[in-house]
């Protein structure tokens, strides 16, 4: 058994911005882009579709040499459906001894995923948003809706920001 597990109410607690993860990110996106000198070992996700049930089970390993860290993600997402209780999207991620291959621990994905996932994005428009960008338009409003909407806020300044819910929030 692991000694660790984390659930979403725990993660939440030590992500709290995600803009906590944007260094640790931008590391991790330089190793990878290194190539072999960068040390991380990540194949292409593999993806089981479930036919019948309109979902997919995603597994995601990696190692990175520079943090000493052996994890997975497994993540299933399937079609969503109005009202339902259960989310789109459910993770959890693994994490192992890399000197013996032990499970240290077992975290709940969904906060990692919502916010990693927009910390990748704040990331990518810090180097790419033109300077004179003023409105930020978010298509969708779910979990990533309100993830990116979280980070962008934290870290660049909009007059508007336009959703497809048809909201218009006037930030200045
Ligand atoms: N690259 C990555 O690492 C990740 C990518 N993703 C992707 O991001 C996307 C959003 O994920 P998430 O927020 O978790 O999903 P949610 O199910 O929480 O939200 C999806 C949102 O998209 C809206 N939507 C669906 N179809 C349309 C459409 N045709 N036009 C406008 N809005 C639409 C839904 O509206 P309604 O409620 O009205 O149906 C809902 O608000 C997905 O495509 C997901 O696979 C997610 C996680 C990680
Ligand atoms: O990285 C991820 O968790 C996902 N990408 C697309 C669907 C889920």
């Amino acid at each position: 058994m692991p000694r660790v597990i984390l659930k979403q109410d725990e993660v939440e607690k030590y992500l709290h911005r995600a803009s906590l993860l944007l260094p640790a990110l931008e590391a991790a996106l330089g190793n990878f882009s290194a190539g072999a000198a960068g040390g991380v070992v990540q194949p292409v996700r593999a993806v089981v579709p479930v036919r019948p049930h309109g979902g997919y089970l995603g597994v995601m390993p990696a190692y990175s040499a520079a943090d000493d860290a052996l994890t997975t993600k497994l993540v299933t997402f399937y079609e969503h459906k109005k009202d339902s209780s259960v989310p789109s999207h459910q993770a959890t991620v693994l994490l192992f001894d890399p000197t013996n291959g032990s499970l240290k621990a077992v975290l709940d994905g969904s906060v990692i995923t919502a916010k990693r996932t927009a910390a990748v994005s704040a990331i990518a428009t810090k180097l790419l948003m033109p300077a004179f960008a003023e409105v930020l338009c978010i298509l969708g409003a779910g979990v990533q809706a309100y993830s990116h909407y979280e980070i962008f806020m934290e870290l660049f300044t909009f007059k508007e920001v336009m959703d497809t819910t048809g909201h218009i929030h006037f930030c200045l």
